[in-house]
Parts: C-alpha cells; structure tokens; sequence
C-alpha cells in the first residue's frame, strides 16, 4: 500500500517538469473522475481510447484573478515599475530545481563531478528548434554548488538526447534519494536554520518532508565517506518531523527513508496544541524538553505556488488568509514556547500575502514584549535575491473593502477578521524590525514566492512566566497578553516551572485513549495485560475517534535477549549498543531489527502515550533463515552506515571493477571477482557479508562505499534496491540496464546487448527501473575484463532455471 502511495507522490513529483505537465495531470485527474463516475453509472463504453495522436488539446486554466491582481496592487507588495514582471513571472512555468542531498559528504561531491562532466558541459550551445538551450544555472546562495536550476521544458526532452539523458538521470538519481527534486526557495528554510550535529529540532508542519530531509542531512553533515557518520547514531541531536495530516505522515516516511538517520522520529500531532515532550535531567526528574531549533513551515494559502498550481488562480480569494492567520499565528505562538532561550524558530510560508506573513510575526512580536526578536534574514545567504519585510499593509475583505481600524469591521466579519490582522503601529514599527524578514517575488530570480522570518527568543516568553493580564474594569483580557487571541488556552502550573500552558486540544489529547493505546506498545505483554485488567472495573475511557493507521508497536529488546548474541558473535561486533535495538511485532518471529538513537529512544521511552508515534528507528538488520549459517539476520543497506563501526569480521575490501560486478548480476560467480577480493573471502563461511571500497586503497573514486551481500557457496550477492544499485554503478562509471529497457532497444539476449549503449539511452524509460521484473545488465566502458565474465555471468544466469532472475 505505502509503495503504491509514494508512487503516486514521486509520479506527481516528477512530471512536473512545467506547468504544462501541472495542468495537464489536473485535468487527466478529472478526466479519470469522470471515468469512473460513468462507470458507477453503468455507462460503460465499449469505444476504444483515443490515441495520443486523436486526443484533443487539453483545455487550458486560466492564469489571472482580477481581486488577486487588484489586493496585491493596493498591499503594494511589489516595487514600483516591476509589477509587469512580477505577473509574467507568475504566469510562467517554473523551471526545475534540484539539490545533491547528503550535504558536504565525499559521495555527493562525486556525483556533482558526474553531473558536470557527463551532462551539464554537453548541453553548452545545445539548440533545439531554432531556440538555444539555456544551460543548467547553479543557485548561487546555495552552498558548494550543490543546487541547480534547469529550463527542462518537455519538448525539448523529447527532441534533445542530452536533455532526454539527463532527465533520466535524474528522475533515477531522485529515486535513489541521491538527489532531490525540490523548489528552489523550499531550500531556503533549512539554509538558514545554522542546525549543528547535537541539536534537537523541531519541524512543526513538516509533510512531505522535503525540508525535514535538508534538516536531518544537517545534522549529520560532515565530511564522512560514509552517509551517517559514525559516531553519529550515538549523537544528542536529533529531529522531530511532525504533521497533522496522518497520511502525509507517511509521505515524509519514504521522503526521509533515504537518508539513513537513527536519530530522525515521526509524530502526528496538531502544531498548535502539541505537547511538551518529557525527558529526565541529571536527577532522573522529567521535564519539558525544549528545542535548540524550530521550523514552522505553516500551512497557508499558497499563492506563491500559482507557477505550478495554476488551478490556484481561479479559486484566490482574499478571505482564506484571514482564516489562516489564526492557526498560523497559534502554531508559531506554540513554537516560541517550546524553544529553547537562545534557540531559533523560522517561520515560513509560500504565500504572499501579509496577513499571513508580517502581521503573524507582528502579532506574536507585540505578545512576546522583547523576549524575542528577529535576526536578519538577507545577510544569512550571500547571492539570494528578495525583499525586506513589509511594515505595514491594508485589511482588505473578500468582497474588496478596506479597513484601517478593527472597530470599523461589521459584525458579521469581526469573527473572521481578527485585530491582530491589522498592521503595526508607528512605535511598533520601530521596535519590530519587520524588515529583516525576506520576500521572495517570483521575478526576482525565477521562482516561487515565499516568505522567511528567523526569530531568536531572548528569554522565556511572557503568556508561559506571567499570569494572564485582564482589564480590571471591564473584564476583558488585555490584547496585548490576550492568549485567547491566539489560542483557546488554559493557564496551569507545573512543577518544573517551564510552559504552563496547556491548550484545550492539549488536554483532551491527553486525556484521551492514546495514552492507554501508546503506552501498551512499550509494557511487556504480561504487565499490560494486567494494567488493563485492573482497569476493568472502572468505567471505559471516552474515546476519541481516531483517524489513520494504527501503528505496529517500537518494542526495544534487552541485551540477553536470545535473539542478540548469535549476531554480535557472527559479525564479532565490538561496544555495539544492542539496548538501542528495537522490533515492530509482539509475537512470532522478529523479522527486522530497528535502531534508535540514545535520545530518540529517550524521547520514545519517556512520552510514548503522549504523543502519536509514526515512525523511527533505523532498519539495520533482516531476518534471513539459512540452514548453513549459524547468523539469522543479515545486515541491510540503509542501516550499515551504523554497524560497520563495530563489525570486526566479515568485512573485506572490493576494488571498483568488482564493485561493477556486485552490483550489475544477482549472483556473480566468485570467479568474476578480482584474485585480491576472492582471496579476502576465502576465510568465510556462508552469510551476510559487509563490502568496502576504500579510496585509500582504490583511488579511481574519493568516497568510501560500504555495501551490503551475501556470500554463497560460489557465487556472492548484494543486497542492495535496484535504484541504488545504478546509483553506484554510475559512480564507478558504468550503467545499470534493465531487462525492460533490452526488450525496447530490441536486443538479442546475447553479448552484443551491453555494447550498442546509444540505442539503450533512446529507448530508456525511468519507469522501468521501478519495475521489480526488470533484470539488470550492466554496460561500461571500463573494466573490459570484468564486463566480459558479466556478459559471460548473464548469460549464464539466463540460461539457468535454479537461479533466476530479479
Ligand atoms: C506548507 S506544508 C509543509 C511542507 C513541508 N514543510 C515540506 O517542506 O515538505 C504545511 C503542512 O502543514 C500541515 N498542517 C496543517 N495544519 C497543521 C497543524 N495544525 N499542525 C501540524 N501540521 C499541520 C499540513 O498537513 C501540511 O503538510
């Protein structure tokens, strides 16, 4: 189910190369709709499709809205004489952008290296119809060249064979997690966030998670050879990703999978009321966990995404930021709270609107009282074009009237139009400094629009030390500490005297069924029985209903659990913490083992019915029962970077050329290997096997690579996914072809196939990579000794019924 789901994200992902594609899955959506509507109806139609050729052109949405253009006219939010741009800007489509993920590490410098010679130098000077190309653009504020900006409009893919080739690189690159399709001013959050390896970070509204994915490579960030470094799954810092929505929850699952983090958790909380989560100090007392940083990239009305979400522009009114800014404002306000003094929030939003931008940051700025204040956004990355923030901005209703005063607003829309809508005053201003927020217009350097504040708290904010301040006369609470304005909250002590606030919402997520269901994960099964037992008496909880999928439970397993020694003798594992091991299944056997970090294990420990837990722990090990190996579990590849510190035996080194060999057949014969390598595993008994590529050993490549396989009793297998297995193999200079991608190139099943590469490269479709059928084969122009045993090997395994084939 999940890997349908993310195909359909990673579909809507990828094919949005313009607007084009945008508006043409819209309307294919509704065209699906209409189908199956029909269908319901009985109104099935024995007519065969049309073909591409017959179909008529798709009705094109329209890109303008006069209230858009006349609001944003009269909030002057854009310079003098550039308004022009600004719309054409909006009404184009938006180009691709793209960054290497993994940040600062040896591999992604590689791949860098990779793009540049293979792809980028080639498509200098490159026309297609008359028109020259305009060559891939490095984002300039983004750090060591790492992001990149392309002009890929579909046509030109489909005429230009370098383009064609890149975009297939890409997208299989992107599959692979090695890159990472993401809008270019998306990037810029996590940018200025400064996250160091031992903080705990906080992502508030964090689905999909593409910036919760540029957090996690930050802190793990160094210059390690291997994507975790190694000390790292030991580390304090960690990250929080949370979300609402349930099922985006899982989206952000897959988006982060890649990045091979021990310290990275899963919530699904409301932002809003979410609770404080408990950790004990040096004394064993639990207190109120507070963050070092905080992203709150808020749900808002998106108007800075019309370039890909052209059906936006028909439904723009200027109502729904008034009702967004309340949540926004109470989300940015639970923020605050639950930062540390010192620490810094960014507050983000892809709208362009000041109600949702300014006035949020001016209302919690006027609440605060100087407790916190903001840093300057501009000088946090050299070469980014954009806007100071605005000071001050009109509160205009949906029907376009303008009000300067709340006491002006009729009754009917003084619930929707909140005071604190409403612009600073003149000492206000002087004391906000709304302009060191950052605007980004679309026409300042092609992209979306969007909106950054960076906030640094000073000291504890007021509405959390102080109690609520009313007006003695008349009763009525005091706007400027009027929590009610922001959230619906109930003022309470706790004992150790950090946030006091504790929400309605929060207290009904407290109060209700998870804490019974959550905890019953961690208990052993006998204990819980019995605490459910003794409650039998006393009338049933009120239950919540909830929504979403129930969770397996995070079981951590005991050091003389009997499960653990087989594998710490097999691998002679040394100082490897099995405390930190957790399983997902209560009963029958345990079929992969999980790692959390110390803190991450901390946070789960201590908060389990506190909070919906979806996901953590980092797959290391997966059971893999043989009768000829003493070891049930075999290591897998998103977890090595974690137990190749501690593994002292089977491990051995493999040069590039047998790297190409591992990786390009599912069983190469030991013989296909250099004499070095099979000399190496000689030693061996049958099992999980760790491959390392050392640079220091094998120059060809500057990254170390640590693989995971398997050794049999002749031959050797990785156990590495398809995508990443071409990931590697591009690497080493060579290319994974699949079975699928053979067939339309119309070759033979013989040697001649891997040589005739141009006609692969034509005929190569991304999808076939995803498909589980597709048998790789592999074509290089290195290492003609090696290709030749592959070809050898492939063919043998073709003709081989025992073996078979991926
Ligand atoms: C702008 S999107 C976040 C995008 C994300 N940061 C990223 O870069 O991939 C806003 C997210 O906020 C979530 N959301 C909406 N209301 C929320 C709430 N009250 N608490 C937490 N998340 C919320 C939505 O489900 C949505 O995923």
């Amino acid at each position: 189910m999940w890997s349908t789901t993310f195909r359909n994200l990673s579909k809507t992902i990828f094919t949005d190369v313009g607007f084009d594609a945008t508006c043409l899955i819209n309307t294919r959506l509704t065209m699906g709709r209409n189908r199956s509507r029909r269908a319901k109806h009985g109104q099935h139609s024995q007519s065969r499709q049309p073909s591409r050729d017959e179909r008529k052109p798709y009705k094109l949405l329209p890109k303008s809205n006069k209230d858009f253009e006349s609001y944003y006219q009269m909030q002057h939010i854009v310079p003098e004489g550039e308004w022009d741009s600004f719309i054409d800007a909006l009404r184009k489509p938006l180009p691709a952008t793209f960054r290497i993920t993994g940040f600062n590490n040896l591999q992604s410098q590689e791949l860098l290296k990779l793009i540049k010679g293979e792809y980028f130098d080639k498509l200098v000077n490159v026309e297609v119809e008359g028109r020259v190309i305009d060559p891939p653009k490095c984002l300039p504020w983004y750090p060591n060249e790492l992001a990149w900006q392309l002009d890929m409009d579909r046509k030109f893919i489909r005429q230009c064979e370098t383009l064609k080739k890149l975009h297939n690189f890409l997208v299989e690159e992107t599959e692979s997690g090695n890159i990472s399709r993401q809008e270019a001013v998306s990037m810029i959050p996590p940018l200025i966030m400064d996250v160091q390896p031992h903080h705990k970070v906080l992502d508030m509204c964090a689905a999909p998670g593409s910036k919760t994915a540029q957090i996690i490579e930050m802190l793990h960030a160094c210059n390690s050879p291997v994507p975790v470094a190694e000390s790292f799954h030991l580390s304090e810092g960690c990250v929080i990703g949370n979300d609402s929505d349930n099922k985006r929850c899982y989206l952000m699952t897959h988006q982060v999978k890649r990045l091979e983090s021990a310290s990275f958790i899963i919530i699904n909380q409301d932002a809003s009321c979410m609770p404080n989560f408990k950790l004990p100090d040096e004394d064993g007392q639990l207190k109120s966990l507070k963050f070092d940083r905080i992203l709150a990239d808020v749900p808002c009305s998106g108007d800075g995404t019309l370039r890909k979400n052209v059906d936006a522009w028909a439904k723009w009114n200027a109502h729904t930021a008034m009702h967004l800014h309340n949540l926004q404002s109470r989300i940015l306000s639970r923020g605050l709270e639950m930062l540390v003094v010192g620490g810094r929030l960014v507050y983000s939003t892809c709208s362009l609107n000041p109600v949702e931008n300014e006035a949020v940051i001016s209302n919690l700025l006027r609440k605060s009282k100087g407790t916190v204040k903001l840093v300057d956004v501009d000088a946090k990355l050299p070469g980014l074009k954009g806007m100071p923030g605005m000071s001050s901005w009109k509160i205009i209703s949906r029907e376009m009237e303008e009000y300067t005063d709340p006491e002006q607003l009729p009754a009917s829309l003084k619930n929707t139009i909140r005071p604190s809508v409403f612009p600073p005053t003149d000492k206000e201003v002087q004391m906000f400094d709304l302009q060191k927020c950052l605007r980004i217009l679309p026409h300042h350097q092609d992209t979306g629009g969007f909106f950054i504040a960076l906030l640094e708290k000073l000291e504890e904010v007021p509405w959390v030390t102080q109690p609520k301040k009313t007006n003695a006369s008349n009763g009525e609470v005091d706007p400027s500490t009027n929590t009610n304005q922001i959230s619906n909250t109930q003022e309470q002590s706790t004992q150790d005297g950090m946030s006091t606030e504790v929400t309605d919402s929060e207290k009904a997520t407290n109060d209700n069924v998870e804490m019974a269901e959550n905890t019953a994960d961690l208990i052993p099964v006998s204990s819980n029985k019995r605490k459910i037992e003794s409650r039998s008496n006393s009338p049933p909880p009120k239950r919540q209903k909830r929504f979403g999928y129930k969770e397996d439970p995070f079981i951590f397993i005991s050091e003389d659990d009997p499960i653990w020694p087989p594998i710490r003798d097999f691998f002679k594992l040394k100082n490897f913490p099995a405390n930190q091991l957790l399983v997902r299944c209560t009963e029958g056997k345990k079929r992969n083992l999980y790692f959390a970090s110390p803190i991450v294990k901390s946070l789960l420990t201590h908060n389990i019915g506190r909070f919906k837990f979806i996901n953590l722990g980092l797959k290391i090990l997966s059971r893999s029962d043989s009768p000829n190996v003493p070891c049930p579990f075999r290591t897998v590849q998103e977890g090595v970077g974690v137990l190749y510190p501690h593994v002292t035996d089977r491990v051995v080194s493999l040069t590039m050329n047998d790297i190409v060999t591992l990786l390009s057949s599912e069983m190469p014969y030991l013989e296909c290997f250099s004499e070095g390598l099979r000399e190496s595993l000689q030693g061996f008994g049958q099992g999980s096997i760790i491959f390392v590529y050392d640079p220091e050993k094998d120059a060809s490549l500057q990254c170390r690579m640590v693989l995971c396989g398997w050794l049999g009793r002749s031959s050797c297998r990785s156990f590495i996914p398809l995508n990443e297995r071409g990931h590697y193999l591009r690497l080493c200079g060579a290319e994974l072809v699949t079975r699928g991608q053979r067939k339309k190139a119309k070759l033979a099943n013989d040697s001649a196939s891997v040589k005739t590469t141009s006609d692969l490269d034509a005929d190569s479709n991304s999808t076939d990579m995803l498909d589980p059928d597709n048998e790789p084969v592999v074509k290089s122009e290195e290492g003609l000794d090696a290709l030749r045993m592959q070809i050898f090997h492939v063919k043998k395994i073709l003709n081989s019924p025992k073996l078979g084939i991926l």
